[in-house]
């Protein structure tokens, strides 16, 4: 709902908002342009008496002078029967000719009102209330994502649009949010909604002395004002000794009599004045010149934020697939919740909502994350989950069973949880056994037991297609088609084959995109044939028999110009044996699948690495891409440094130019028998100084060491009163288990 809320008005508004805030950028550095040319003297060097005498001296016909916010002193004046105006130095009195810059005032036309007058004024102010909305809902969503408002500060994990939308947005909101409240404000008093404060000014004296005018210089009442309190100060009508000099300055306005030099009438300026005056000033930039450089920094971002808001907003819909006729949860008699990370089960969920809506239901399909308080149709609640991590929830889940405890289950909702899971991994379906109990807990009927789908089976999915048919009343034809990204054509250029005398063989395999023939050769521009990737995404592997693609961790980005994955070969292993059987020359058919969730953090805190076998593939790519040489240090664990030490040469490389901070390797069938997670204990005092400066702990490697490093580190962090699940919330200790 938030994430809606934040989204829709920016879709809805983000050109005119790029407008709007260009030219506020624009605008904003004329503070600092009028404040470099203008002559400011220092306080209680000049008075208002003293400018106003030299400005005389050089302008006898003066009627007005006026001090503007950025200091710029302008005289108006008239000669031989011409008005003009002057900028005027007040050290000096001299002047030369003021023309107000035609380029500023017509960005400030776009900006008002995007040159229509009041409906383009009427659109900037609506404008102004959007983007205090998004200004709001995204600070609450960087909140969510960083795991709470104390940590708003950290460091954001995440890659491309996402994070740098998100990047942007911290570094931005506060000036953005700033300029767009001023704005509405002003908006709402320019239409009659807000009051503005009175102009009224004090009322001219009833009594003035009539004398002989005196010299400007010499009046009392113009001494006593410094000259940087000076708003204006309008001149008597020559000859009318009935009239008095009027004075406006930064404390009040009143009047000063022509001949006496007192000061009459003077009122000081009301609350709502200096509150209007603050609004203005703290929207523009006016006199704060480096306000207005913040303020236009920040709008600067906008163009940025909006596109890549745009780019986010495309991306979810496509992979949520958008489905057709998706009825309204509040409306809907059939719920499907939706929990995945690599879209599969979108695929599966796609199929379910498309047959219960041709048999006349009214069915809603979301995301688990987006599960809402209650559904007051509905008498059917499908939950299709896949298991992420080491038994984890997948991203699109990841915020139920918080959404749960607010959750109000109608007495006729019943629900039925349908697992997607991997076999080969012991906490097999382990989330959708967790979302099963969990629901049962909260009292609620099961439509029917839970059952689980071994490595997207469509069989499976079709038998339980016809259990649910037979208990709603009507046959359920589910046809599942796998949807495979299209595959490209790899070809191995190199391997570096470790490990076999110790009975791990692993081998480090570099591709290169095979030559492509047909069209991509024609129009190789237009038909990229990998999408841009990191260290750290995944790279599907079609297995020769036909069945479901095997994913690796990349130790590679885009950038190097290879795929490149270091793979243990498992005893029976169809995939890992398919690939170590390779030669150099040989090629594999394979896709990209990004995994934004496993990536360092970018900023200065330091990354701690750890892993123990193939799981040093990703860590090493983390580590050849650190060339800001942020500090990195290295937790790996092998057998034996003879045999299975991998990357050994390349990660001394890194530790001589700085990319990796500390190397720490552990041998277990060494002298000393040592494992990845007894090298943490011994560096204990390090690893607790390094996670209260704000470090993040990336892991990778299988699960038996992805537990005894859990176990490990929650130890060392109990007297930082810190908890490794509080370090997930704020991406801080990420995973990569296989
Ligand atoms: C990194 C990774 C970790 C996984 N962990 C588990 C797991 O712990 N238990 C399990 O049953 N399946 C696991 N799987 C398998 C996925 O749940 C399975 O492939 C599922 O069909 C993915 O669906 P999705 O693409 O909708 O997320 C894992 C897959 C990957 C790539």
């Amino acid at each position: 709902m938030l994430r809606k809320f934040h989204s829709l008005p920016g879709l809805l508004a983000g050109v005119f908002l790029i407008v709007l805030s260009v030219t506020g950028a624009v605008l904003a550095l004329a503070p600092t342009l009028d404040r470099v040319s203008a002559v400011i003297p220092a306080s209680g060097e000049v008075s208002i008496a003293e400018l106003a005498d030299r400005v005389v001296a050089h302008y006898p016909g003066t009627e007005q002078i006026v001090r503007e916010p950025s200091g710029k002193v302008i005289v108006y004046y008239s000669r031989d029967g011409q008005a003009g105006a002057d900028l005027v130095n007040p050290v000096t009195g001299e002047g030369t000719p003021y023309e107000p810059s035609a380029f500023f005032g017509w960005i400030k036309d776009l900006h008002r009102a995007f040159m229509l007058d009041d409906a383009g004024r009427a659109l900037a102010g609506v404008l102004a209330v959007l983007m205090v909305l998004l200004c709001l809902s995204g600070i609450f969503l960087i909140a969510r994502r960083t795991g709470g408002w104390k940590n708003i500060l950290r460091p954001l994990s995440g890659s491309g649009g996402k994070r740098i939308h998100a990047e942007l947005a911290r570094f931005a909101v506060l000036g953005l949010l700033l300029s767009a409240l001023t704005g509405s404000y002003m908006s709402a008093q320019r239409f009659g909604l807000l009051a503005e404060a009175p102009d009224t000014g004090p009322r001219f004296p009833a009594e003035v002395s009539g004398g002989q005018p005196s010299p400007v210089g010499t009046l009392k009442a113009l001494g006593n004002f410094d000259l940087g309190e000076l708003r204006e100060l309008v001149f008597p009508y020559p000859g009318d000794p009935q009239d008095a000099y009027s004075l406006s300055t930064a404390g009040g306005s009143g009047f000063v009599d022509q001949a006496t030099g007192e000061l009459l009438q003077f009122e000081p300026r009301s609350d709502s004045g200096v509150l209007q005056d603050w609004i203005v000033r703290l929207h523009t930039g006016e006199g704060l010149w480096w306000l207005g450089l913040i303020l236009g920094a920040a709008a600067l971002t906008v163009p940025a934020l909006s596109i890549t808001g745009a780019t986010i907003w495309w991306q979810r819909r496509r992979s949520s697939g958008q489905l057709p006729d998706n009825a309204d949860a509040a409306q809907a008699d059939t719920i499907i919740l939706v929990g995945s990370e690599g879209n599969a089960t979108w695929g599966f969920a796609r199929e379910l909502h498309s047959s219960l809506n041709k048999a006349g239901f009214r069915v809603h399909c979301s995301e688990m994350n987006a599960l809402a308080k209650q559904y007051p149709q509905a008498s059917r609640l499908f939950v299709l989950t896949s298991t992420y991590g080491d038994g984890d929830a997948p991203a699109s889940a990841r915020q139920f069973m918080a959404r749960l405890k607010e959750f109000r289950a109608e007495k006729n909702l019943r629900y039925t949880v349908l697992g997607f899971g991997d076999r080969q991994f012991p906490s097999y379906c382990q989330f959708a056994l967790e979302v099963d109990a969990v629901l049962a807990r909260k009292g609620m009927n099961r439509l029917l037991a839970i059952e689980l789908i071994d490595r997207c089976s469509a069989a499976q999915f079709s038998e339980w297609g016809s259990r649910v048919g037979e208990l709603i009343g009507l046959p359920l034809l589910l046809n599942y088609k796998a949807l495979h990204p299209a595959t490209v054509k790899l070809e191995l250029v190199e391997r570096a084959d470790y490990g076999i005398a110790v009975q791990a063989p692993t081998s480090i395999f570099r591709f290169k995109l095979a030559e492509q023939g047909g069209w991509p050769r024609v129009f190789p521009r237009r038909f990229k044939a990998l999408p841009p990737f990191e260290a750290g995404d995944l790279v599907g592997v079609m297995p020769p028999d036909g069945q479901a693609p095997r994913f690796y961790s990349l130790a590679s980005s885009a950038s190097d110009g290879i795929v490149e994955i270091c793979v243990r070969k498992q005893p029976g292993g169809l995939c890992s044996g398919y690939l170590h059987d390779l030669k150099p020359g040989a090629c594999i058919d394979g896709f990209i699948r990004p995994n934004p969730g496993f990536r360092p953090a970018t900023g200065s805190q330091p990354v701690i690495l750890i892993g123990a076998g193939a799981g040093i593939g990703p860590l090493t790519g983390f580590i050849r891409k650190n060339t800001r040489r942020n500090p990195m240090y290295l937790y790996w664990g092998g057998r034996d440094s003879s045999s299975d030490f991998l990357y050994q040469p390349e990660l001394g490389r890194y530790l001589d130019d700085h990319r990796l901070s500390a190397l720490n390797t552990a041998f277990s069938r060494a002298d000393e028998r040592t494992y990845v997670q007894d090298r943490l204990k011994q560096d204990e005092l390090a690893v607790q100084q390094m996670v209260s400066t704000g470090a993040q702990i990336l892991v990778c490697g299988g699960r038996d060491m992805a537990a005894a490093v859990r176990q490990v580190i929650g130890d060392i962090l109990k007297p930082l009163h810190i908890d490794i699940e509080t370090l997930r919330g704020q991406g801080r200790y990420l995973e990569d288990v296989y």
